[in-house]
């Protein structure tokens, strides 16, 4: 027979389900954030700049990891693919006013990174704002929010229930779907 200590740690041990982000148009979620905040979720411009703007010009990128990974769930379903579908993906903080105030993560089918690709992979600490807001032909499409999973976010910034937008940028080849996460703290003091 087995022990029931053995049935406890097996339940224990088990992975918990993946929380799944909601994700809902910006307009029609049905429990939106509080401006300041939702403001920012719904900002259509360059988060880059309006940071580098909100901070007085103190911001930076920290990359975290620029590499292939499965896409998560989600992700595939925005991008039209099978689910665990290797992508590339970027995951950076931005950091204005001194601190990380945004976790961002990017991703792309290793297919469609298009004419970017070259700039993309050798980006570095240089933001992704400037690639796509520079190019005219690329377009962002509508912008969607949703608390988004602790367990996804890196190890010092987990929390629970933090909000998030993402939105798809393309210029018919290149397909992105960017990914931000605003941190616990949020808003800025000088917004
Ligand atoms: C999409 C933008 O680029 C930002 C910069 C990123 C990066 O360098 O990886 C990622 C996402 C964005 O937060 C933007 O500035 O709006």
């Amino acid at each position: 027979m087995v022990p029931f200590t053995h049935y406890f740690h097996a339940a224990c041990a088990s992975p918990m389900p993946d929380m799944l982000p909601d994700w809902y148009p910006a307009k029609r979620h049905p429990a939106p954030p509080d401006a300041p905040l939702f403001d920012w979720l719904c900002h259509e411009g360059s988060l880059t700049l309006r940071l580098t703007e909100a901070g007085d010009r103190d911001f930076r990128v920290e990359l975290l990891k620029q590499a292939p990974e499965p896409a998560h769930d989600d992700e595939a379903a925005a991008l039209g693919l099978p689910p665990g579908t290797l992508v590339w993906t970027r995951e950076v903080l931005l950091h204005t006013a001194g601190a990380p105030r945004v976790y961002a993560r990017s991703v792309a089918p290793t297919s469609a990174l298009g004419n970017a690709a070259v700039e993309l992979d050798s980006l570095g600490t240089t933001s992704l704002g400037h690639l796509l807001f520079r190019n005219p032909q690329i377009r962002r499409g509508p912008i969607e929010i949703s608390r988004y999973p602790a367990d996804r976010l890196p190890d010092s910034w987990r929390s629970e229930g933090l909000w998030a937008r993402r939105s798809h940028f393309s210029d018919g080849k290149l397909q992105l779907l960017v990914c931000e996460v605003f941190l616990q703290g949020w808003p800025l003091a000088s917004t």
